[in-house]
């Protein structure tokens, strides 16, 4: 047994299936002091092309992240050392000059398409989430979300949906189903699978000689 050592849990599924929600259905079991949210999106590479280069970029390809940093800082995390997160910003597809102070906590949920995709990050997960919802439920809500959240058009959101975001999601995101030890069938509102989650935390909480 790791004594004291934080619980991560991972969660993943393609986008808009609702892993935020999942993270979020978690979090609201738990007092806000012993959970912290690392979105894999904060760790998006930062890019020195032009804007408009920038927005033909596929960011559903593994090499769109900077997986080192997000190994070190969860692995810093893990140790109980603070972090300077990344802060993205999709309205401008880059990283934002600013960075965000994160203290570590008992429970870590990594949240991101493709966290399970690079083995040295599955290694430093207790408990891998699978957020399973079907593709058309997914781009329906991506079109909203991303049109009301990320500053993009109907026609953007649909070019970028075709050209990259569906054949990355059946080549590098869904075949990362196999590592997973849940798979959640739609999201947040999936009650059961929250409290059975839910208590595993707990279980590992009370072995490790954590409090909530
Ligand atoms: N079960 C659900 N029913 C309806 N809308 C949902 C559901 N789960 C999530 N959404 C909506 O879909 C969008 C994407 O959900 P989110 O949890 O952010 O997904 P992800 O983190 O996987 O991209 C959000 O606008 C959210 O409000
Ligand atoms: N500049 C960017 C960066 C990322 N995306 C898309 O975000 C999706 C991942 O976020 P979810 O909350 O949906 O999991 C991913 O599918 C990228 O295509 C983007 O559109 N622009």
């Amino acid at each position: 047994m790791d004594a004291q050592k934080p619980i991560v849990i991972g969660v993943t599924g393609g986008s808009a299936s609702g892993k935020t929600s999942v993270a979020r259905a978690i979090f609201d079991n738990f007092s806000g002091h012993s959970l912290l949210l690392l979105e894999q999106d904060s760790y998006y590479k930062h890019s020195d092309l032009p804007f408009e280069e920038r927005r033909k970029i596929n960011y559903d390809h593994p090499l769109a992240f900077d997986t080192p940093l997000l190994h070190q800082q969860l692995t810093d995390l893990i140790a109980r050392r603070p972090i300077e997160k990344p802060v993205y910003d999709y309205t401008i597809h880059n990283r934002a000059s600013e960075v965000v102070h994160v203290a570590p906590r008992d429970v870590i949920i990594v949240e991101g398409i493709l966290i399970l995709a690079d083995e040295t990050l599955r290694d430093l997960m207790d408990i891998k989430v699978y957020v399973d919802t079907d593709d058309d439920i997914r781009v329906i809500r991506r079109i909203k979300r991303d049109m009301a959240e990320r500053g993009r058009s109907l026609d953007d959101v649909i070019q970028q949906y075709l050209t990259t975001v569906k054949p990355s999601y059946h080549q590098f995101i869904e075949p990362t189903k196999r590592y997973a030890d849940i798979i959640v069938p739609e999201g947040g509102r999936n009650t059961v699978a929250i409290d059975l989650l839910v208590t595993k935390i707990r279980a590992i909480l009370a072995e490790r000689g954590l409090r909530e």
